[in-house]
């Protein structure tokens, strides 16, 4: 268990990322990219490859698969081959992904109870994901999970995404909350990295995704099992 007010007594908002710390997406990502590969027609991608190329962004992650895919089929993936097939590949794979959003998904055991008991405790909630913000809204939605966050943005809300400290900083001025007394809760290196260069403390979750790295060995204010487990 860990005690928000014991170890942040002046804490006065949380801002929580999304796929990996809320939702379990990687359902959703395989079946999009796997419809999108298919229009392209390039071979599909396992659950396996994908997870550690996610996080970073949509951008990056095309660009990781198409790498790979093309890498299998013995073409060159240099950066003018990726870049001839990118445009395709972000229309279909927007196409796809809008179509599925969340079905394919599930939110994490402890998610709401954490949400709920923050929110009562009268913190200021923001959701800060690398998703596409056009993404993003409609799958809170879907899961219940929007009506928590006074604000949600996403990777292409603000000039630069996680782990630049930017959008922490900017997700801060929105709530008007100090970055020191703001946690970050997520699950990779990207938003730790990202807390720690705008002044946040963060949490991570065990459970996540973080590039196919332990998430221990990430330096964090401190690790939980479930959101639950930070209790307000
Ligand atoms: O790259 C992604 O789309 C995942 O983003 P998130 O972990 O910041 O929610
Ligand atoms: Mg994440």
């Amino acid at each position: 268990m860990f005690e928000l007010k014991k170890m942040f007594p002046d804490c006065e908002a949380v801002i929580v990322d999304l796929d990996g710390t809320m939702v379990d997406t990687m359902g959703d990502f395989a079946e999009a990219l796997n419809r999108m590969l298919a229009d392209l027609q390039l071979p599909a991608i396992d659950v396996p490859t994908i997870e550690p190329m996610v996080g970073k962004g949509s951008e990056h992650l095309l660009r990781a698969v198409l790498t790979h895919v093309l890498g299998q089929i013995g073409k060159p993936a240099t950066a003018t081959e990726i870049d001839n097939r990118y445009a395709q590949a972000w229309e279909r794979y927007q196409h796809h992904y809008l179509a599925i959003n969340g079905r394919f998904s599930r939110v994490y055991a402890g998610v709401e109870k954490g949400l709920a008991q923050w929110r009562s405790k009268g913190l200021k909630m923001a959701c800060l994901t690398n998703k596409p913000l056009s993404f993003a809204e409609p799958l809170l939605r879907a899961k219940g999970l929007r009506d928590y966050f006074d604000h949600v943005f996403g990777g292409d809300s603000f000039e630069r995404k996680k782990p630049d400290p930017l959008p922490l900083l900017k997700t801060c001025e929105a709530l008007g909350s100090k970055p020191a007394l703001t946690l970050m809760v997520g699950d990779s290196s990207n938003d730790a990295e990202a807390a720690h260069n705008a002044g946040c403390p963060v949490v991570l979750v065990s459970y996540g995704y973080n590039h196919g790295q332990p998430i221990r060995e990430v330096a964090a204010t401190g690790y939980v099992d479930a959101l639950s487990e930070l209790q307000a």
